[in-house]
């Protein structure tokens, strides 16, 4: 005889669990709750009530024929018919509805093997679930089948369904339906698993998994996440930023390096500004960045790429620390480089290298003579004085930062500059940080992608390659990148024009949805950015004299000095051609007593142009003399959506308590707010955290369906309690 639940065997005769708690009781049968085991005799009795077949028998096959099914299954059938929402998926929350049911049964029935959801042709299909060539159908054996031997671990990308979940395990679909339902979830063979469910069912299993990261090819930052064996590494020269507050001497410090220190075979080269260069001492290299002050190095960081290795940050000794001393010394510690100071002007009579020490010392900067550990340098920029020294301990604090790269790969690194030269087309300056750049590498730099043409250095030498560190000047790039792009080069040209025009049709798209046109909700925000001089309206109305008293009214407005523009006005819907008017001149089309027709609406949903529609003139003039004003609140009310009533509380550790809810009246959506209800009060007031159906997030659950809820930060739900779900409503401004 077969034990089930209460729960269970209310749902079997399509009564609520209370009803059968109360004939229960009436029967001289204790049980404390919905979830009291009833024997076998108690469930007779009960059929006996609820006239049911006794001892209707669980037809293990009964998934092979739908109609072929128990008697209670019609009772089903019916409530489904009578809660039958109007909802696209309500198809699907029958179906799912049904094979829950099934998986309930043949639980209770302890069954070994539960049906495949009954889904459109499944029958026909089932052996293809097995992997089609396995035919022996599984069902005609169910003695014991051989089970394969569980895999030590397995791999996933995302999530599986529970039959493909089941094909990595070499165990049947139903087990691990089965065994996901012991573990909370309800599931069917198709459904998809998320990482949590799949990671349940391993650890059950003691099968160890692993999520595969699958690399976004399309994104350049990749490569540089990519490291290199340690053995591949060599050093690389450092790369240098020299900030410093204005005047204080970063130009000529910047060329007093690099006329000092061009190595004699070069010396003979004129130097190129290119951006940046290198210098070489005693077979040493350090590369300058040839843009001095703050700006170069936060866009080159506010763009993710980080180059600079070592700041020197220029203090004149005869003015001190000076704010935008300040601001280099901020910067280089949120990039968390290296900082050497170089005073300089020492050569001037009133210059105070001390002051200056003294004074860094208030943001952390202590001379090693004062036990702090800041190098200092003392220079005449202007003079040449204590280049040398600086440029060695430039070299000391590199060789502390053990700086290095890996030669022998495809070539990553920054742009630089770049610029469009009338000759040459597209040229950039590139700084290589990692692998070596050649002539004629197949490459993507930011959103455009080309061939190394040709390759230029700091003294305007052709080279054919450029190893880490290295700036260099190249051509062959369809356009023109940034400056703080990053650049990768390919195995071949043909990932390089993939990935890199996937990345310009990318840029394109946010740059199409940045694009943000004129509305009342930024127009203020566009006014007080002092963009706007004029604020551009087009009225439409239905007869001449309401087009006349807006526009009349509207050129009255005059706010923060904006003044309204009307720039077209005319009688009938708003059309398509009022839209790109529209659109081409960044105004709001107002309607009066109009609608746009089907092409004006498109056009402006595709443009983004705001139509404004009004049945009440001050209404219209109040509404955009408020958005001018930038106190265009919305307006909200509050709408009570739906009700469902706790039937049971699953607590889930680390998750929290999910309330097993039924949808009693009109529906409960994700995003609504919720009120707990116990006894008539108000006990709570929030917003879900999760609404699923079985395993699946739902956007919605309707009437007549049963649905598991979380409530953000509130787990103290108890069955009976009343969750009521709400939305707020924006009053739409007539
Ligand atoms: N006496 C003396 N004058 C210097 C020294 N270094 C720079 N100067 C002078 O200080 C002035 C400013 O120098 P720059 O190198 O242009 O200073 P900067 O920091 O690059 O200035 P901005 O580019 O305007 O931010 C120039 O007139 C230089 O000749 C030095 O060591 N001694």
């Amino acid at each position: 005889m077969t034990k089930m639940r209460v729960h269970e065997y209310a749902k079997k005769v399509n009564r609520s669990s209370k009803e059968v708690i109360e004939e229960l009781k009436k029967l001289n049968i204790n049980v404390t709750n919905h979830m009291s085991t009833l024997n076998g005799d108690a469930v007779a009795k009960l059929d006996a009530v609820f006239n049911q077949n006794v001892d209707a028998p669980v037809k293990k096959n009964e998934g092979q024929h739908k109609p072929k099914q128990p008697q209670n299954q019609n009772h089903k059938e019916a409530e489904k018919q009578e809660h039958a929402p109007k909802q696209k998926d309500s198809q699907e929350q029958e179906e799912a509805s049904v094979a829950f049911e099934k998986i309930k049964r043949n639980k209770a029935a302890k069954e070994d093997i539960i049906q495949q959801p009954k889904n459109k042709g499944s029958q026909k299909k089932k052996p293809g679930i097995h992997g089609g060539k396995r035919r022996q159908p599984k069902q005609q054996q169910p003695q014991q089948p051989v089970q394969k031997e569980l895999p030590e671990k397995i791999t996933f990308y995302e999530s599986l369904t529970v039959a493909e979940l089941a094909k990595k395990l070499n165990r049947e679909p139903s087990e691990i339906i089965k065994k996901l339902f012991m573990l909370g979830v309800m599931a069917t063979i198709n459904q998809s698993l998320d990482k949590d469910a799949i990671e349940l069912v391993c650890a059950d299993y003691g099968v160890e998994v692993e999520e595969e990261v699958r690399i976004d090819k399309t994104d350049l930052n990749v490569y540089f996440e990519e490291e290199d064996p340690e053995e591949a590494l060599v050093e690389r020269p450092p790369v240098v930023t020299i900030m410093g507050h204005v005047d204080h001497g970063k130009t000529t410090t910047l060329d007093a390096i690099r006329h000092t220190r061009v190595t004699e075979a070069e010396a003979g080269g004129i130097t190129q500004h290119i951006g940046a260069y290198q210098v070489d001492i005693n077979g040493k290299k350090i590369t300058f960045l040839d843009t001095p002050g703050h700006e170069a190095f936060t866009t080159m960081r506010a763009r993710g790429a980080q180059i600079t290795d070592i700041v020197v940050i220029v203090v004149a000794a005869d003015d001190g620390v000076m704010p935008q001393t300040v601001e280099a010394i901020n910067h280089a510690k949120a990039a968390n480089v290296p900082i050497i100071v170089a005073v300089n002007k020492i050569d001037k009579p009133t210059a105070n290298p001390d002051r200056v020490m003294q004074e860094l010392t208030e943001y952390g900067l202590i001379p090693e003579d004062w036990g702090g550990d800041t190098i200092f340098v003392p220079i005449s920029a202007l003079k040449g004085e204590g280049i040398d020294q600086l440029l060695e301990m430039i070299l000391l604090v590199a060789e502390v930062s053990e700086l290095k790269a890996n030669p022998n790969r495809r070539a990553i690194g920054t742009v630089i500059e770049a610029r469009l030269d009338k000759g040459r087309g597209s040229v950039a300056t590139l700084l290589v940080q990692n692998g070596t750049l050649r002539v004629g590498d197949p490459i993507v730099v930011g959103n455009t992608f080309g061939r190394v043409r040709a390759m230029v250095n700091d003294l305007g030498r052709r080279v054919k390659e450029a190893t880490p560190a290295t700036p260099v000047e190249i051509t062959g790039l369809h356009e023109v990148p940034q400056a703080g792009d990053r650049f990768v080069v390919f195995e071949d040209e043909k990932t390089a024009r993939e990935i890199g025009e996937a990345r310009a049709q990318m840029a394109l798209q946010a740059s199409r949805a940045q694009k943000s046109r004129l509305t009342l909700d930024n127009l203020f925000e566009q006014m007080s950015q002092g963009e706007m001089k004029e604020l551009n309206l087009i009225i439409k109305a239905d007869v001449q004299g309401s087009v006349e008293a807006l526009a009349s009214s509207f050129m009255k407005i005059d706010v923060e000095g904006v003044k309204v523009k009307i720039i077209h006005t005319g009688v009938g819907a708003i059309t398509e051609s009022d839209i790109s008017l529209a659109a081409a001149s960044n105004a709001i089309v107002i309607g009066f007593n109009v609608r746009p027709d089907v092409n004006a609406k498109r056009a402006a949903e595709q443009e983004g142009v705001e139509i404004r529609l009004h049945r009440i003139i001050y209404k219209a003039i109040e509404e955009i003399e408020a958005a001018m004003k930038g106190m265009l609140d919305p307006e909200y009310e509050e709408k009570i959506i739906g009700q469902a009533e706790v039937r049971q509380t699953i607590k889930i550790s680390k998750v929290g308590t999910i309330a097993g809810s039924y949808v009693t009246d009109g529906k409960v959506t994700r995003d609504a707010g919720v009120r707990v209800i116990r006894n008539g009060i108000v006990i709570y007031e929030g917003e879900l955290a999760s609404l699923k159906r079985f395993k699946d997030d739902v956007k919605e659950v309707v009437k007549g369906f049963e649905c598991g809820m979380q409530i953000k930060n509130f787990n103290d739900i108890k069955e009976g309690d009343i969750i009521e779900a709400f939305v707020m409503e924006e009053i739409v401004r007539k």
